[in-house]
């Protein structure tokens, strides 16, 4: 099948090598020139692991070309996925400006019967939407069909998520535009339900908001544990073996980050809002969250009578490890209230750094590595639980001025940090 991909950012960049490995032949589009030349190259823009490997191995087997083109891009494309993004706007709701001019751009150049798939995150009613959009300014007279399928990957693990994902959910107004995406998706040997448009777009939203619901809830648990002298994983533990409740998604720290979660929850609420339907629950899993990015600066605030002058090390700026995405990572507000209160930051990331200096505080200083980080420092803040991290010995710890760590990951374990010397505040335990 001829694929093209417009858009190729993390969910873009991800479907369209996935697509070229089961055998299909994909064309991705993207605006950014820079991006394009180096993808051409076969040089990932994102780090995602494995990445590189299967683009390039695509690349040479003739199945995967890129193009800022939008003409050439749809040329031969029997199917053209969208996959821009879907920001937050000021009040909450999705940004569909991009949505809307991938639309446009559909209906300018396409030239032959097309089946347009959705795969980026929208809100219920913006399939119906596109569809509109083509079909009011196409230019030639050809039959546009349209399925919503949206994506589940993660970031950090977005291949693996991909060919072992647990379902792929395809909405679609007929049988037959779904069977035709129920066919290209066959390779992946993954579980397909089948549902409509509207339920599709909304399973997208209702499982994140879930997922980040898990996490308030055992982050609220966490807090009650710190009163009352339990311990979170424990608790976690005992609940996850509970199927119902199920293990994953328990893990108490500082809140939900990255490009989903905060703006798809946001978005949810509007969604409901819409409809005169006021979601209550997920509002307070929003200020839960809120109040969770901050923790560690309270407890900070807590044990040292003033920060100002203080030498503060901060472990991992990106919103999870194996990415280098910042998109709402905690430490952004971390490194903001360390320097409003007059700390001196110096901050180590094994490969966000690069990202992070274009968006943290100019003031923020940078570390090669966790050892020169946290050399001579008052105090440790663990934000990301990067391998390089979580696997540190306590005695890396005494390099500080005085060995005290911050966990915003639980990484560590208590007994090993408090045998090794070392002054330990995490989460919930
Ligand atoms: N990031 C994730 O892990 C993830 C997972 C599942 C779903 N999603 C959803 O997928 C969508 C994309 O997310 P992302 O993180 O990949 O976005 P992104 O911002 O990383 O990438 C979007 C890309 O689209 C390009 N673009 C914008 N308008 C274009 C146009 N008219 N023609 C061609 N290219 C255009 C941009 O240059 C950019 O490279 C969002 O709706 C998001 O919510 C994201
Ligand atoms: O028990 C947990 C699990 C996650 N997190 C945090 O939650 C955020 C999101 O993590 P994760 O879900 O692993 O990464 P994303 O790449 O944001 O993926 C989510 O968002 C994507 C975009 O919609 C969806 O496709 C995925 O299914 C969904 O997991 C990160 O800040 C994590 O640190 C926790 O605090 N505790």
């Amino acid at each position: 099948m001829n694929i093209s991909v417009v858009g190729t950012g993390y969910v873009g960049l991800v479907t369209g090598v996935s697509l070229a490995e089961i055998g299909h032949h994909v064309i991705c589009i993207d605006i950014d020139e820079a991006k394009v030349e180096q993808m051409k190259q076969g040089i990932s823009p994102i780090y995602e692991p494995g990445l590189d490997e299967l683009m390039s191995r695509n690349i040479e087997a003739g199945r995967l070309t890129f193009t800022t083109n939008h003409k050439e891009g749809f040329h031969l494309a029997d199917v053209i996925y969208i996959a821009v993004g879907t920001p937050e706007k000021v009040d909450g709701s999705a940004n569909l400006v991009f949505i809307e001019q991938a639309a446009r751009d559909i209906a300018k150049y396409i030239m032959k019967d097309i089946i347009v798939v959705t795969k980026s995150t929208v809100p219920v009613g913006t399939n119906d939407r596109i569809l509109e959009i083509i079909e009011d300014n196409q230019i030639h007279n050809v039959q546009i069909d349209i399925v919503a399928n949206p994506e589940f990957l993660r970031e950090g693990s977005a291949l693996m998520d991909s060919f072992n994902g647990d379902r792929i959910v395809i909405g679609a107004n007929n049988v037959y535009e779904a069977s035709i995406i129920e066919k290209i998706n066959e390779p992946f040997g993954l579980p397909i339900y089948h549902t409509d448009i509207r339920s599709a777009e909304l399973i997208k939203y209702a499982s994140n908001a879930f997922l980040a619901t898990k996490i308030s809830f055992i982050n609220e648990i966490a807090a009650i544990c710190e009163r009352v002298g339990a311990n979170v994983e424990h608790v976690a533990k005992g609940m996850g073996m509970d199927k119902r409740i199920g293990g994953e998604f328990l893990n108490a720290g500082i809140g939900y980050g990255g490009s989903c979660f905060p703006k798809d929850t946001k978005a949810l609420i509007q969604i409901a809002g819409n409809v005169a339907y006021d979601f209550e629950l997920l509002k307070g899993v929003v200020n839960v969250n809120q109040k969770q990015r901050t923790l560690l600066v309270d407890k900070l605030n807590e044990r040292f009578a003033t920060l100002v002058d203080k030498r503060i090390a901060v472990l991992g700026l990106a919103f999870k490890p194996n990415t280098d995405d910042m998109r709402e990572a905690a430490s952004i507000i971390i490194t903001e209230r360390l320097i409003e209160k007059g700390a001196i930051v110096i901050a180590y990331d094994p490969v966000a750094m690069e990202n992070a200096r274009g968006i943290l505080h100019a003031d923020i200083l940078y570390a090669n590595s966790v050892q020169e980080t946290l050399h001579d420092a008052d105090a440790a803040l663990v934000l990301t639980e990067w391998d390089e991290i979580r696997n540190a010995d306590p005695t890396v710890f005494h390099s500080m001025k005085n060995p005290i760590v911050f966990d915003g990951r639980n990484c560590f374990s208590v007994d090993v940090m408090r045998e090794g010397g070392v002054e330990y505040w995490s989460v919930g335990r």
